[in-house]
């Protein structure tokens, strides 16, 4: 149904109150795994959250945040931020990118969109550039997505191909950048054996190079624009893999996510793809948050983010488009899921005050993803949005408590303030601090949300109101990879683990409580399989209103 079509307006539940305020906080990265020393949630000092399950057990399960439940392909795809808050925010699964991006290429049906044949007009004359996440993690890209585009590209005609590759170690183990890139070359050669001039362009770890998100450190887009598109590094190499290895042999530091940027250059020192007028661009991820600096720099005549240099003139196309209000980009091969209807819309058209808050490295996940992938209000006279500035141009585990105090600190006020019915937030730390490896600092980070859930829980404990606390996926619980068959963490010959900076499959907490929930209201127990895609329907019924049909079931229901 088309958004036209849409009747907004929700009936009041039969036996449920409206007019509670409430808190709606999602832990990012907060799974319920093995309770063992590599669970940095179950080490760390928790205990308001530990209070939950002790105390009202009957309002505590667990929901399932990845896979097929959030709109993935397989059981196999570990939950993330953006399906996650896409489920949650919008109360139904749709395919997600990972899954249309598969199908548009098995069907062969990217190859005749409007995206492509946009491309697909510089071939004659010009190069093609794909750019993106080297990795299989599913979150942001996928390899095999990455061969299937360029091998159709030159079945339908590209002459010159250059990649630009982000390496990972966040979606996939810390390490693996050197077999995704011998993987890479190889196809790269069977391409040259086809008679396509393919070849790495520039390299550039993700973290440090493009894939910044929601304006939290346009240098990181600068980095990656001077390599990619000027052909302009602090290190060049004639070959990529030799590159990489050179960088970490160079520095006990490096890392994937962090690898500086380099560029390939030819025997006489000349860069072999920079971009240039006439040429074709394809931003590969799907995912939208941390390619929507990059398209803004690509695409945007006016911008003041940095100093672009040269702005070529190019053809270029989004795997996805990215952001659907902004039409960013205007050109895509690959249609977005249309995520419509969603419960912040329903709510705020049904008169529910919203405030939402995070820090900037999550603020667009409880905005911008929660609504559907679109920026901006629904409603200004009815909702806040307040960013708190994260740090940047550090890693988390420096800084692990983040600004989880500061988040819960506005987040209380809002509450106190009796201006809005429902207050949410994301709290990064579990995730943010996971990603980096560093078990310790990880360990805070949990204390630090931990204490940030209990400023908001005490807020609705002094104003009679109702909270739903839950995750969009799991990390900080699991920091170790583990044998899948035993559980047991790996270890090599000298008894280290080997760490896990990923995400997680494992199912998240999902909690209700406070004073104004009716003892009437109980959890279901008929939805074992439920998923964050129950929760928006949940989350309605709490404020006092039927949610839409097609929602999945809510997992609250009234007993007398
Ligand atoms: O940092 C990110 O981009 C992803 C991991 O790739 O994490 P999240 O989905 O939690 O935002
Ligand atoms: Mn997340
Ligand atoms: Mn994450």
């Amino acid at each position: 149904m088309g958004s036209n079509a849409t009747n907004w307006k929700l009936e009041a539940h039969p036996n449920m109150p409206k007019g509670k305020i409430l808190a709606m906080i999602v832990l990012d990265g907060w799974g319920e795994q093995i309770k063992d020393e590599y669970n940095a949630i179950h080490v760390a000092p928790t205990p308001c959250m530990d209070s939950f399950r002790e105390t009202a057990p009957d309002r505590w399960r667990l929901v399932k945040a990845h896979g097929p439940a959030v709109g993935l392909p397989t059981e196999d795809d570990m939950g993330n931020s953006e399906v996650g808050h896409n489920a949650l925010g919008a109360g139904r699964i749709f395919a997600q990118g990972a899954k249309l991006v598969d199908s548009a290429i098995a069907t062969g049906k990217l190859f005749k969109g409007e995206g492509f044949n946009h491309i697909k007009e510089a071939f004659p004359t010009g190069t093609l550039h794909l750019i993106g996440l080297l990795s299989d993690g599913g979150v942001h890209s996928r390899y095999d997505q990455l061969q299937g585009l360029m091998k159709g590209a030159v079945e339908n005609g590209c002459k010159r191909l250059r990649v630009h590759a982000l390496t990972d170690g966040r979606d996939v183990l810390d390490g693996t950048s050197f077999k995704f890139l011998e993987m890479l070359e190889n196809d790269l050669k069977e391409l040259r054996e086809k008679g396509c001039d393919a070849q790495v362009a520039s390299v550039g770890g993700r973290m440090y190079v493009t894939m910044d998100r929601y304006d939290n450190d346009w240098n990181v887009v600068k980095r990656g624009w001077d390599a990619q598109v000027l052909g302009e590094a602090p290190h060049k190499f004639t070959n990529a893999l030799e590159g990489l290895k050179k960088l970490k042999e160079a520095d006990p530091k490096f890392n994937d996510q962090y690898c500086p940027a380099f560029v390939i250059v030819d025997e006489a020192g000349k860069p072999v793809g920079p971009i240039v007028d006439g040429d074709a661009v394809v931003t590969i991820n799907f995912r939208a948050d941390r390619m929507i600096m990059l398209a803004k720099a690509l695409e945007w005549e006016k911008f003041d983010k940095f100093d672009r240099v040269r702005v070529p003139k190019i053809r270029y196309a989004g795997m996805l488009q990215y952001d659907g209000e902004l039409k960013l980009p205007t050109k895509y091969l690959v249609d977005p899921p249309e995520i419509d209807r969603t419960s912040g819309e329903f709510l705020v058209k049904n008169g529910v005050r919203t405030f939402a808050c995070s820090e900037t490295v999550k603020f667009g996940h409880v905005t911008f993803f929660w609504n559907g992938n679109r920026s901006g209000y629904f409603d200004n006279k009815l909702e806040e949005y307040v960013e708190i500035p994260s740090d940047s141009g550090i890693t988390f585990n420096e800084q692990p408590k983040m600004k989880a105090l500061e988040i819960g600190e506005k987040a209380r006020d809002a509450i106190l303030s009796k201006k809005f019915d429902q207050i949410r937030v994301n709290l990064p730390n579990g995730d943010m601090v996971g990603h980096t490896g560093d078990l310790k600092a990880t360990i805070v980070a949990c204390e630090a949300a931990d204490k940030a859930v209990k400023l908001m829980v005490d807020a609705i404990e002094q104003v009679g109101g109702i909270f739903v606390i839950t995750a969009d996926h799991g990390n900080a619980e699991d920091m170790a990879k583990r044998n899948p068959k035993t559980g047991e963490p790996i270890k090599d010959k000298d008894g280290n683990i080997q760490i896990l900076t990923s995400h997680t499959c494992a199912p998240v907490p999902f909690i209700i409580g406070g004073p104004g929930l009716a003892k009437e209201i109980k959890l279901r127990k008929d939805l074992p399989t439920a998923g964050l895609a129950n929760v928006a329907a949940t989350v309605m019924n709490l404020h006092g209103l039927v949610a839409p049909s097609d929602y999945e079931p809510s997992m609250v229901e009234w007993v007398q």
